[in-house]
């Protein structure tokens, strides 16, 4: 029988709910579950262009685009994305596959409240355009095959989280703070322990802090360096309970969102209401702030069978120290670190993840967990495009 030659170079790209640029990750792969190992030999995040991250952020933000337009942004998405793994290949022999999430610009989520059939979330940056730029193997739209057997088609990194974080014998929740904020609930490794894992889209990340600095710096800045400007002014707390009301923060998991909900339209929403009570620029920044801490916290109160022992931050969200802060205040003395202490970089575990996901799909592993996707079966994720 002829010999299979497992990839275990493996580049993993990904540009998320921030859109700031494409984090990108060469990593060297062993195992398949329970003894899977990932080195990161080189993480980098490379910036979109301004004017691609403008444009992709108005789509995002609901602009009307033409078929020629999209095929454009499509393909100059896919060659920034292509550079990135030529970038991070520099000074080590060539990888042998690139797994690739591409750029989210929607995603309409299954469920009844959407009265629709099926979900449907699209990423540019295609495949073939990669594969072709670079010579690699690509492995590309990962969430539409979890989508076509009734799931989210996200949150997809619980898998990989499981695998690479789990503990034999504490409760862990591994919480990403990027545009969006999303959990991964682990129990001990123990029997039955992968049908028990959780995973949900928490609510807004860092989506809402972001667009009120950009506001208020008049697109100068485009985010609150380790949360200082938060931490200047106070939550107004009555604002945040009725933020907090809304339907979002009470359906229960399997659930997932977007910039289509907690983006340009509701951050002017939060503005309206701040401005009715009058509040200072660091005194919205912080109650803006405090909402996403108060989101994550009240749902692991609501929809968790645990409290977890220990939190594992990862994503841009974990450098914001305010917000970090407020997040171990919330949750009364339950420890608050990142994934680093785990010796998984928390910026790059995103693209880590897409790299591993690739990985599956090579070897024909199933990278959903329906528990956490809604989906009705395990299924092998991406399409692979060669040269
Ligand atoms: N030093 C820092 N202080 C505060 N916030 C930071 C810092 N560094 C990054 N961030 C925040 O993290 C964001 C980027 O995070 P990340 O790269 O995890 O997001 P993403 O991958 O786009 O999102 P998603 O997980 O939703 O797909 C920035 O937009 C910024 O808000
Ligand atoms: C549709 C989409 O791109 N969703 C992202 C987004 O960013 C965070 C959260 O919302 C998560 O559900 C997902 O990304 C991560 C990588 C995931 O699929 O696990």
């Amino acid at each position: 029988m002829k010999e299979i030659i497992l990839p275990t170079r493996v580049i993993g790209l990904m540009s998320g709910t921030s859109v700031d640029g494409i984090d990108t990750a060469l990593v060297e792969i062993s195992g398949r579950d329970l003894d899977l190992k990932v080195e990161l030999l080189a993480g980098e995040t490379y910036p979109y262009p301004p004017q691609l991250r403008t444009k992709i952020l108005s789509i995002c933000g609901g602009e009307q685009i033409s078929m020629l337009e999209l095929a454009t942004i499509d393909d100059e998405i896919a060659t920034v994305f292509a550079q990135a793994a030529q970038h991070i290949q520099v000074g080590y022999p060539p990888a042998t596959l690139i797994g690739s999430h591409g750029q989210t610009v929607y995603h309409r989520p299954t469920g009844e409240e959407n009265h629709v059939p099926l979900g449907y979330s699209l990423q540019l940056g295609r495949g073939a355009v990669i594969a072709r730029l670079t010579g690699i193997t690509t492995v590309s739209n990962f969430r539409v095959a979890d989508i076509a057997v009734g799931g989210h088609g996200a949150p997809l990194v619980p898998r990989v989280d499981a695998f690479l974080l789990s503990h034999f014998q504490e409760v862990r929740c591994i919480q990403n703070i990027g545009g969006i904020g999303n959990v991964t609930y682990l129990p001990p490794r123990s029997d039955g322990w992968l049908g028990k894992i959780m995973g949900w889209d928490t609510g807004p990340g860092n989506s809402l802090l972001d667009l009120a600095v950009s506001h208020f710096t008049n697109g100068q800045k485009s985010y609150d360096q380790n949360g200082a400007w938060a931490a200047s002014g106070s939550p107004y707390y009555p604002l945040v309970k009725q933020w907090l009301s809304q339907d979002y923060f009470h359906l229960p998991p399997p659930k997932s969102t977007g910039r289509e909900l907690f983006g340009v339209h509701y951050f002017y929403q939060c503005l309206q209401d701040c401005n009715h009570y009058d509040l200072s620029i660091p005194d919205v920044l912080a109650t803006i702030t405090e909402l996403t801490a108060a989101s994550i916290v009240h749902s692991y109160r609501e929809f968790l069978p645990q409290m977890p022992q220990q939190v594992l931050l990862c994503g841009g969200g974990g450098r914001n120290l305010y917000l970090k802060k407020r997040l171990e205040v919330l949750l009364d003395s339950i420890p608050v670190t990142t994934t680093d202490v785990m010796g998984l970089s928390s910026a790059f575990k995103e693209a880590i993840a897409f790299a591993v996901l690739a990985y599956w799909k090579h070897l024909g592993i199933p990278g959903n967990l329906p528990v956490a996707t809604g989906a009705q079966q395990e299924v092998v994720l991406g399409e692979t495009h060669g040269l």
